[in-house]
């Protein structure tokens, strides 16, 4: 059951209360309020806070929109019902019940006393980001240990944790333990206690086996895992942005680790579209660009996916600067016209069909990179037999053969197509350049990613007629734009 309020409230069957018919009116609010609360209760009795979170998730993703800042709303009392629903304990759920009516906007609960009444916090870094360190911290009541996250109080902190709050209780991604609001010298922080994962992440346990590649079993297994989380975050309208080794944390180093998907630092949502709540625009008028927009956003991570894979499968990743660089212009041409090799020494002995996919998920061209749905579909993830249409076999010593062994791949030539000749940088992919150090490739993978976020953020350019700076009004005072008669 899902609750999808744009639906069941039509603003334009609604009477209206005032020329606005945009306004809901406060009878069908409260109706629907009632009605909603009702339900609530009833799955908060016996559904996994899974759904709720979901739910959660729906109800502020809808109704942000109408919640302002000084007052008290009946929608803004619902919100925090509906978010209240989704907390961990009970106790929690109390004081963050007190705390959120000060707090409108924020949608995850956490305590405003000092994480120190709670938990020891030591010295001991677990782990270095680029937004600071992740310390050791231990419950006072239970002796247990989780790892600490401290961010700057700011928006984007905000995003980050509510938008892994709404998603940490999947079973493959981070469990978020406790949320706090603490001052520190005058500077407003939000500190996330989550669990620890002693496996460390991936990229490091990776590593520290010598960076020998998986194999497609285990690979396929980490995908599954990884994958199954991934598309939690997509069905609920979230994109990670940040896939990356070192954001999968392994909860050991054995063979019944769990995947766990963490640091929300990128995630997106849709947000408020100001195009779309504009009464002068409807959804119904609203440009595929604007409506796209999340779908490029989550295909970045079905991107990201496809290096981790072919990283994990060969032990370098596939698009990296030859020079060492951190992102040379070479690389993103390779990038962006999605020129990578599958060198013989490491990918003869990886199968066409695994091949294939990460062919699907390294597209250049977002809308037709394969969705996470496909991918939790194909038979490495699954591990039953490939029920789809198999991929023709090249006959030893034809033209064929010898281009898909080389494997280089442009979105624009079919994939069992002789490729006539191979571009200058992937020969020197294949010759064998010594890869350099994983870490510091990783590091370029980054920015890549950085670039490939950047590319789908969409900017928005105001049309010259409404746009009013001082420049422009000088410039259109001494010049008359001429205007074109177009005679068709
Ligand atoms: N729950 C955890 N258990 C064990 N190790 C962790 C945990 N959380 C983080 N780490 C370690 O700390 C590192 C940095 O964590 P995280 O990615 O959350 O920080 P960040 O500053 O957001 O990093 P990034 O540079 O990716 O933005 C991870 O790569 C991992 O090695």
């Amino acid at each position: 059951m899902m609750f999808d309020l744009d639906e069941e409230i039509d603003p334009l069957e609604t009477p209206q209360t005032d020329n606005n018919p945009f306004r809901f009116s406060p009878d069908l609010i409260e109706k629907h309020e009632k009605r909603l609360l009702a339900e609530m209760d009833f799955i908060h009795e016996q559904s996994p806070t899974t759904f709720q979170r979901s739910l959660c998730l729906n109800a502020t993703s809808t109704l942000e929109v109408h919640i302002s800042d000084d007052e008290e709303s009946p929608t803004a009392e619902l919100q925090r019902k509906l978010c209240l629903c989704a907390s961990l304990n009970p106790e929690f759920s109390q004081e963050a019940a007190q705390r959120s009516r000060k707090q409108s906007y924020t949608s995850f609960p956490y305590h405003d006393h000092q994480i120190t009444d709670d938990y020891k916090v030591s010295a001991e870094i677990i782990g270095i980001g680029e937004s600071g360190k992740v310390m050791a911290c231990y419950n006072k009541t239970t002796g247990e240990k989780y790892a600490l996250k401290v961010l700057r109080d700011s928006p984007k902190a905000r995003r980050e944790v509510e938008l892994h709050y709404l998603t940490s209780n999947h079973e493959n991604v981070v469990t978020i333990h406790d949320i706090y609001e603490n001052t520190f010298d005058g500077v407003k922080c939000l500190l996330m206690v989550v669990e620890f994962l002693e496996g460390g992440d991936l990229l490091s346990q990776f590593e520290g086996q010598g960076s020998v590649p998986y194999t497609e079993k285990k690979v396929g297994e980490i995908i599954r895992q990884i994958g199954a989380a991934v598309q939690f975050l997509h069905d609920m309208n979230i994109a990670h942005r940040d896939i990356k080794l070192e954001n999968i944390l392994c909860s050991s180093k054995g063979d019944d680790c769990v995947y766990k998907l963490g640091d929300y630092g990128f995630a997106k949502r849709p947000e408020r579209n100001v195009l779309m709540e504009s009464p002068c625009c409807t959804p119904y008028y609203a440009p595929p660009e604007v409506l796209g927009r999340e779908r490029y956003d989550r295909s970045c991570d079905m991107w990201s996916l496809g290096v981790a894979m072919y990283i994990l499968l060969c032990g370098y990743p596939p698009f990296y600067s030859m020079a060492g660089l951190a992102l040379s212009p070479g690389m993103r041409a390779r990038i962006a016209k999605g020129y990578y090799a599958f060198p013989h020494e490491e990918w003869d002995p990886v199968s066409d069909s695994t091949k294939n996919i990460i062919r699907n998920l390294l597209k250049t061209n977002p809308s037709e990179r394969m969705t996470i749905h496909q991918l939790m579909f194909v038979s490495l993830v699954t591990g039953e037999p490939d029920r789809t249409t198999p991929i023709p076999i090249p006959v030893p010593g034809s033209e064929d053969e010898r281009s898909s062994s080389d494997s280089c791949h442009d979105e624009n030539m079919d994939e069992t197509r002789a490729i006539p000749e191979i571009p200058k940088s992937v020969r020197f992919l294949r010759d064998g350049v010594k890869p350099p150090r994983l870490h510091s490739i990783q590091e370029e993978v980054g920015r890549a990613l950085e670039l490939m976020r950047m590319g789908h953020d969409s900017v928005y350019v105001k049309p010259p007629k409404l746009a009013c700076t001082s420049l422009l009004a000088r410039r259109r005072s001494h010049f008359s734009i001429p205007q074109v008669q177009l005679n068709y």
